[in-house]
C-alpha cells in the first residue's frame, strides 16, 4: 500500500518536464494546489501556455529540477522521463512519471472536492477510468458548506462541554454524520 496523504505545498516551487496533454493536466491539478509551476519542454501545447505557468522552450537538462519542491516528468520520450525521475529521486524530490508509474514516488488520484473535503482515489495500478468512475460515485456524498459548519461547530461545543457532556455529544454527533451519509450501526 502506498502512503495517502494531502499536501499542502502553496507557493512552492513545480517543474514540469513535457509540454503536451497529460502535462497540461498535471500543471491545471498543481496550480488548483497552490504552487507554482515551472515548465520545461520544446514544444509546449497553447492550452498550456495559457495556463498561468512559466515556461522555458526547450529540452530538459540534468540540473533543471533545482529548487523543485515536485516534479512531474511528462515527456514522450521513456528515457527522458526516466533521466527526470532519477534526478528527482536523487535529490529527494516526489516525482510523478507519466508513462510508468511505478518508476515514480508520486502518483495522482481522481478527486472529488466540495467546500474543502476531498475524496481522493487510486487504484494502485493503472486504472484511471476506474479511479475517475469511484470518485464519481462518491461525489453525491459530499455535504455541503451548512452541514459542515453546523458539524463542526456541534464538534467546537462538544470539546467545551464538560467531560461527563463531552461523551454524549460527540457520540450524539458521530451518529447524525453517519445517519446523514446512509449509515446505519456502530462504526467499523
Ligand atoms: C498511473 C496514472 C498516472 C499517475 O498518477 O502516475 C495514470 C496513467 C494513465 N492514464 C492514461 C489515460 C488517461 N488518463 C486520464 C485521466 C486521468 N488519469 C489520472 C490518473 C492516472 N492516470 C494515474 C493512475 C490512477 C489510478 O488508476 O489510480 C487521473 C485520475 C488524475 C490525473 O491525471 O491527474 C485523471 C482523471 C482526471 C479527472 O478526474 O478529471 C485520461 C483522460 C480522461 O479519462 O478523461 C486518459 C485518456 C486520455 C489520455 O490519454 O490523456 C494512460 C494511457 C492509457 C489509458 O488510456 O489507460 C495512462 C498510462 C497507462 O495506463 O499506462
Ligand atoms: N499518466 C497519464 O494520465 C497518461 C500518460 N501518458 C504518457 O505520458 C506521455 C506524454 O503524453 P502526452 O502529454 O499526450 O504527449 P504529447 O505528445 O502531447 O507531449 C509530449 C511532450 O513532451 C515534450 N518533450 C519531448 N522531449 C522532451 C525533452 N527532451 N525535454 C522536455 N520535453 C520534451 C514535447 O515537447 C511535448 O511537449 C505519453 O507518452 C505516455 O507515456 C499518456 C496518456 C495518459
Amino acid at each position: 500500500m502506498s502512503l495517502a496523504a494531502f499536501l499542502e505545498l502553496r507557493g512552492a516551487r513545480a517543474v514540469v518536464v513535457g509540454g503536451g496533454r497529460v502535462a497540461a493536466r498535471r500543471a491545471r491539478t498543481l496550480l488548483d494546489a497552490g504552487l507554482v509551476v515551472h515548465v520545461i519542454a520544446p514544444s509546449v501545447s497553447q492550452g498550456l501556455r495559457d495556463l498561468p505557468v512559466t515556461v522555458e522552450q526547450r529540452s530538459y537538462h540534468a540540473g533543471d529540477l533545482a529548487g523543485a519542491a515536485l516534479v512531474v516528468a511528462a515527456t514522450d520520450v521513456d528515457a527522458v522521463n526516466d533521466a527526470v525521475a532519477a534526478e528527482a529521486r536523487a535529490a529527494g524530490v516526489p516525482v510523478n512519471h507519466a508513462g510508468h508509474a511505478e518508476r515514480g514516488t508520486l502518483r495522482f488520484p481522481a478527486v472529488m472536492e466540495r467546500d474543502g473535503v476531498q475524496i481522493a482515489v487510486t487504484t494502485g495500478r493503472e486504472l484511471p477510468m476506474l479511479a475517475q468512475a469511484l470518485a464519481e460515485a462518491t461525489g453525491p456524498l459530499l455535504p455541503d458548506a451548512a452541514h459542515l459548519d453546523a458539524w463542526s461547530r456541534r464538534r467546537e461545543a462538544a470539546l467545551n462541554a464538560a467531560p461527563d457532556d463531552r461523551t454524549a455529544a460527540l457520540a450524539g454527533l458521530r451518529d447524525d454524520i453517519r445517519a446523514h451519509l446512509g449509515l446505519t450501526g456502530a462504526s467499523a
